[in-house]
C-alpha cells in the first residue's frame, strides 16, 4: 500500500496534516534548546523530564480520585504547567534549569506541555549517535492537577521498591532495565554537588551499550567528595554511579537483561524504543493520538565499539548473570583515563 502524504505549509512531508505544527518547533529546539542539534546537556535533561513527568502517574492513589486528578495525569506535562510544585519534591532536584529553558519555546507555539515535553525528549535523543528514532504521538491535553510527591525513583530506593512503583505503571523489570538505557547519555549535577556534570559512562555523548558493560565493573573510588545518598563506588574517575543502577545489574531479578544489552546495540535500541513509546502516553490512550513520528529526525550509526575502558580487563568484572557468562571484550589501549564532565551550557 502506498501511504498518503501530506506536504505542510514549512515544504516538509508527513502521514498526518495535524503533524505540521511540529515541523516549527522541532527548528526552534534544535537551534534554541539543543545549540544546533548537539546531544548535550539540554539532551540531557530534557530525556529526564520525560521520564519524571510520565512516572506522575498512581492507579494506587487514583482511587481517591477526585475531580482534582489525585493520582496524577502521567506524561501530561504537569511539570511543567504545574512545576510548583513539582520541581520542589525531592527526586525533582535539578529539573527547574530544563523547565525554564524550555517554556519560553511552548510560549512561542501552538502546543500543550505535555506534548512538548515528550516531543523535545525524542527530538534530543534523535542528536546521539546510535539512539533509535523514538516514537512522537500528538495528543495531550493540558494537565488539570500537579503529580502528587513520591513517585519518582530515587537513587537509594530499593530494587524491590523500584520494581513495585514501576509495575504501578504496567512496566516489567525487563522494561525497566530497557528504560534505563537513558543513562547512556546522562550526567549527574546533584548526586555530587562538588563534581557537576560527572556522566554515568565514558560516552554521555553516544547512545551506546557502554552504560551496561562499565556498571558490571567492580567499583573502586568515588569520583568527588565521597559517598553522598544513593551513590555506589564508580569503576574509573569521572564517572558517577547510582546504587540503583549498580544494584539493577547485580540483582537476580535484572542481572539477566541488563548484561543481555552489552554489546547489543540493536537489542537495547529496539527495547528502549519500545519502552519508551509505552512511557510516553502514560496516562493516555494510544487510539485518541496521532502518530507524528515521521517528524522525529533520523539517528546517525553509534560511533565507537563496545570495549572495557582503557586500564581494564575482564577480571574487573563482576558476573552477576547466572546463566550466561559476560561478553568478552578487549579494553581501550593505554594507561587508565578519567572521563571528562559534560560542560554546562
Ligand atoms: C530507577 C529509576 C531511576 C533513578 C533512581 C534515576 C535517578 C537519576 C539521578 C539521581 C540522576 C542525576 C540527576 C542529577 O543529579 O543531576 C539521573 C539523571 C538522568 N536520568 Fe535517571 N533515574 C532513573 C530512571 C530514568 C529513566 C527511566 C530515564 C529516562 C527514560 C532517566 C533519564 C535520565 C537522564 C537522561 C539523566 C541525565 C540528566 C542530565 O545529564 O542532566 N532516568 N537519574
Ligand atoms: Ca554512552
Ligand atoms: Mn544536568
Amino acid at each position: 500500500a502506498v501511504t498518503k502524504r501530506v506536504t505542510c505549509a514549512t515544504g516538509q512531508t508527513t502521514a498526518n496534516a495535524a503533524c505540521c505544527v511540529l515541523f516549527p518547533v522541532l527548528d526552534d529546539i534544535q537551534e534554541n534548546l539543543f545549540d544546533g542539534g548537539e546531544c548535550g546537556e539540554e539532551v540531557h535533561e530534557s530525556l529526564r523530564l520525560t521520564f519524571h513527568d510520565a512516572i506522575g502517574f498512581s492507579p494506587t492513589k487514583a482511587i481517591f480520585t477526585d475531580i482534582f486528578n489525585a493520582g496524577g495525569g502521567g506524561a501530561d506535562g504537569s511539570v511543567i504547567t504545574f512545576d510548583d510544585p513539582e520541581t520542589s519534591f525531592p527526586a525533582n532536584l535539578g529539573i527547574d534549569d530544563i523547565i525554564d529553558a524550555q517554556k519560553p519555546i511552548i510560549a512561542r507555539h501552538n502546543i500543550t506541555p505535555g506534548d512538548f515535553v515528550q516531543f523535545a525528549g525524542a527530538v534530543g535523543v534523535s542528536n546521539c549517535p546510535g539512539a533509535p528514532r523514538l516514537e512522537f504521538l500528538l495528543g495531550r491535553p493540558v494537565a488539570k492537577a500537579a503529580s502528587p510527591i513520591g513517585l519518582v525513583p530515587e537513587p537509594f530506593d530499593t530494587i524491590t521498591d523500584v520494581l513495585a512503583r514501576f509495575a504501578e505503571v504496567n512496566f516489567s523489570p525487563p522494561e525497566v532495565v530497557a528504560l534505563l538505557a537513558s543513562h547512556t547519555i546522562a550526567a549527574a549535577d546533584h548526586v555530587d554537588e562538588s563534581i557537576p556534570g560527572t556522566p554515568f559512562d565514558s560516552t554521555p555523548g553516544i547512545f551506546d551499550t557502554q552504560l551496561f558493560i562499565e556498571m558490571q565493573l567492580r567499583g573502586v573510588l568515588f569520583p568527588g567528595d565521597g559517598s553522598n545518598p544513593g551513590q555506589v563506588e564508580s569503576p574509573l574517575e569521572g564517572i558517577i554511579r547510582l546504587n540503583t543502577d549498580a544494584t539493577l545489574a547485580r540483582d537476580d531479578r535484572t542481572s539477566c537483561t541488563w548484561q543481555s544489552f552489552v554489546n547489543n546495540q540493536a537489542k537495547m535500541q529496539t527495547e528502549f524504543r519500545a519502552a519508551m513509546a509505552k512511557m510516553a502516553i502514560i496516562g493516555h490512550s494510544r487510539a485518541n493520538m496521532i502518530d507524528c513520528s515521521d517528524v522525529i529526525p533520523v539517528p546517525k550509526p553509534v560511533v565507537g565499539k563496545a570495549h572495557l575502558p582503557a586500564g581494564k580487563s575482564m577480571h574487573d568484572i563482576e558476573q552477576a548473570c547466572a546463566t550466561a557468562a559476560f561478553p568478552t571484550l578487549t579494553a581501550d589501549p593505554g594507561p587508565q583515563t578519567s572521563v571528562p564532565a559534560v560542560p554546562p551550557s
